[in-house]
């Protein structure tokens, strides 16, 4: 490895401070934009050709695999293939690969199967039928909250405190799903760290070996670490210390999932001594968009260190801000400016970015985009891997991997159709539940002929063939490929020609499906033998792991939708930023909790400071049926460095014509006179969707009336009459 250090040259002096400090615990605390991930990745650099500390000795944890790739490739550009050895992935993946390493200490299966959010709903829905309780009444997204809660704490079922009934209901519920883990070898994401914790501190020895070869430890977006990620930090830092830190409190927005911005403070109290680095210059925003984001975020309280941050770059266009109709003309007007700059020509369309709340709130955009003919790349929604076919294969596969994997079984057992119905899956369901096995061994037990299961010649041939086919994929697999082992699987159970009929049904267009397993296909070939130990096991973790943006294809030249939440650590040319409308941002859910309310606040600062060179805002005079309030965060911004969108009068579409009618008549509304009211306080209305509710207010609106409704069961609404369909009751 050469000692070419011009990389240094790249860096303001504070920034090579960073770079180049000499060992010992190390804290970068800066604004966006100043580029702390560019200091992490650049120290990683000089630790290997300046202190020529070897790859294998340093571990890098990144919030997104998509970052811990791109950090890789950076790195690879400068280095070769030298890097491979460094340990690099999200603090998920990398716990995984430990616990994978030392499955046998722990007791756990080495091919232990990683559940993501959903199966992890399954498993609580299937706990819940266990136990015969309803799912309706019992919600799996709150009982999963409230497992995953106590699991951070460290808490057993056996030991979750009892006040409630409802606490009562999670214990039993956490029980039996930890059973139904533990019986299908699988883990889910709080277990990857949690057991990883376990792994180091039962086992000094282990502990001593990760604390020697991680002599380095690096962090990006420290500010979204929660308790448990810091304990391992931690942990594994605390013999040669080097630990660097890089992040921003005013970025912290997963505290909803446990993230805990007091590790910052934690940081500074573990180690006195640290060297503490600020950064100063924001090289990514224009001066205008700086300053508006900084006024925004003064706002809070919760702020432990004012940072100066100072824009490199000149003060640029101003921010644009538009008001729609509703969300269609919302829609359509972020869709025609998009489709401006890329007729432009000056951008790439793949550095415009529209970001929003709520995943909802996606549809009216890509409804605009889809009728503009404006390709996109969509974040969230359904994802790929979520997509049923997908979801099939990869099932199929991970019960080769694992056969105890019963959800995986439950997914494929009669998919495609093998003749085995709700009937014999419950049957086969309580012999697994009887003899404490797993369902897999019980279809065996089945085909065997077992005494406390009887079953039709069909349905056991049926099975036999299952199981038959199961062993021999196995047996296989260790010298196939996974891309060759999944084209095995597709040709002997008719993958092909199920996906043709399901197609043929007309509930999806023009062979997507098909599109969909090719493309996992191609996903799945770099997994052979050679390239990896064992090619299933690394494929399954990875698809397990992948967040919504790492799924994101970077050779894709097409603007990007996505949330907030999703944008963090990015950073675009055009950055649009749709619903600052009271309830939406700041949700609806923030307002009555100031704690909440200063996250909010820091998610609209993290969107803001994503943009390059141009922001647009946008709010709607009306959303689903209701009027809406402007974010009370736009009154933050100084009025100067905002500019409002002239509404246009040539619009493209006939429908967006339609659109822009409809404004244009809203604008002109307060000529018409008023008719005589139709509501007044005190009367009872019916609404399509929100039910029965009472007039507490209302007055006129141009032709029109604004009337406030307290409903029985959606609350308070401020409903526009001629829209909301109101019928008078009383
Ligand atoms: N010294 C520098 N000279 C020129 N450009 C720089 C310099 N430092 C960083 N940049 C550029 O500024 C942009 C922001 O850097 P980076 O993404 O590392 O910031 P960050 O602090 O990690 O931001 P965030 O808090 O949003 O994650 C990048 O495009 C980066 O390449
Ligand atoms: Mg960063």
């Amino acid at each position: 490895m050469g000692r070419d250090l011009s990389f240094l040259e790249e860096l303001n002096p504070s920034q090579r401070e960073a770079v180049t400090a000499p060992d010992g615990p190390i804290l970068v605390l800066a604004g966006p934009g100043s580029g702390k991930t560019r200091v992490l990745t650049y120290r990683i650099a000089y630790l290997l050709t300046a202190r020529r500390v070897s790859p294998f000795h340093i571990l890098a944890v990144t919030f997104t695999n998509k970052a811990a790739e791109e950090m890789r490739s950076r790195l690879e550009a400068l280095f070769g293939d030298r890097v491979g050895e460094l340990t690099l992935g999200t603090f998920h993946a990398t716990c995984a690969r430990f616990l994978r390493r030392e499955a046998s200490l722990l007791g756990l299966h080495p091919q232990f199967v990683i559940y993501d959010e959903e199966d992890t709903l399954e498993a609580i829905r299937q706990a819940l039928r266990d136990l015969n309780l309803d799912e309706k009444r019992y919600r799996p997204g709150a009982l999963r909250a409230a497992i995953s809660r106590a699991k951070n704490e460290f808490i057993r079922p056996e030991a979750y405190p009892i006040r409630t009934y409802f606490d009562e209901i999670v214990a039993r519920v956490y029980a039996r799903y930890e059973e139904r883990l533990r019986a299908a070898d699988a883990l889910d994401f709080d277990d990857l760290l949690l057991r990883a914790v376990e792994l180091f501190e039962e086992h000094p020895d282990v502990l001593a070996r990760y604390q020697e070869r991680y002599r380095h430890i690096l962090v990006d977006e420290f500010q979204d670490t929660n308790t448990v990620q810091y304990l391992l930090l931690r942990l594994l830092a605390s013999r040669h210390r080097n630990l660097f830190c890089v992040g921003d409190e005013d970025q912290s927005i997963y505290g909803w999932r446990g993230a805990d911005f007091r590790n910052v403070i934690r940081f500074r109290e573990h180690f006195p001594d640290a060297r503490i680095i600020v950064l100063e210059e924001n090289y990514r925003s224009t001066e205008t968009i700086l300053q508006a984001a900084q006024a925004v975020i003064r706002r809070n309280t919760e702020r432990y260190n004012e940072k100066r941050l100072v824009a490199a770059r000149g003060p640029g266009a101003p921010i644009t801000l538009y008001e729609a109709f509703d969300e269609e003309d919302e829609a359509a007007f972020i869709a025609r400016r998009v489709q401006e700059l890329i007729e432009a020509g000056r951008i790439q369309p793949g550095e415009i970015a529209v970001m929003y709340r709520t995943n909802a709130q996606s549809r009216a955009l890509e409804e605009a985009f889809l009728q503009a003919g404006i390709p996109y790349r969509l974040v969230g929604g359904v994802r790929f891997y979520q997509r049923r076919e997908v979801k099939d294969l990869i099932a199929y596969l991970r019960l080769v991997l694992n056969p105890h994997d019963d959800l995986s079984l439950v997914r494929v057992l009669n998919v495609p159709p093998r003749g085995i119905g709700p009937a014999t899956m419950a049957r086969l369901s309580a012999l697994a539940l009887q003899e404490k096995t797993s369902l897999f061994a019980a279809v065996e037990q089945a085909v065997a002929g077992a005494p406390g299961i009887s079953l039709g010649p069909k349905i056991r041939r049926a099975l036999a063939d299952f199981v038959e086919r199961v062993r021999a994929w196995r047996a296989d697999r260790a010298h196939l490929g996974v891309a060759e082992l999944l084209r095995r699987i597709i040709d002997e159970i008719g993958y092909a020609e199920y996906v043709e009929s399901l197609e043929e049904g007309g509930r999806e267009v023009g062979g997507r499906r098909w599109d969909n397993v090719l493309e996992l296909l191609k996903v799945a070939g770099p997994y052979r033998p050679g390239a990896f130990e064992d090619p299933l096991a690394a494929f399954l973790a990875d698809v397990a792991l992948l967040t919504d943006v790492d799924t994101l294809e970077s050779d894709e030249e097409a603007p990007i939708l996505l949330t907030l939440h999703a944008a963090k650590g990015l950073e675009f040319h055009t950055v649009f930023i749709a619903g600052l409308e009271e309830g939406l941002l700041p949700h609806s859910r923030s307002l009555d909790e100031p704690g909440a309310l200063e996250e909010e606040r820091r998610l609209f600062y993290v969107g803001m400071t994503r943009a390059k060179d141009q922001l647009f805002l946008t709010y709607a005079f009306r959303r689903y049926d209701e009027l809406r309030t402007p974010s009370r965060f736009l009154r933050e911004i100084p009025r100067e460095l905002l500019t409002p969108a002239v509404a246009r009068t040539t619009a493209r579409s006939p429908s967006a014509a339609g659109r822009s009618r409809r404004k244009v008549e809203r604008e002109e509304a307060p000529a018409f006179t008023p008719p005589s009211p139709r509501f007044r306080p005190g009367l009872r209305v019916r609404h399509p969707r929100f039910g029965e509710g009472l007039v507490v207010e209302c007055r006129p609106i141009g032709a029109d009336e604004e009337v406030v409704v307290m409903f029985e069961e959606a609350g308070l609404k401020r409903l526009l009459a001629s829209f909301a369909g109101l019928e008078v009751l009383s």
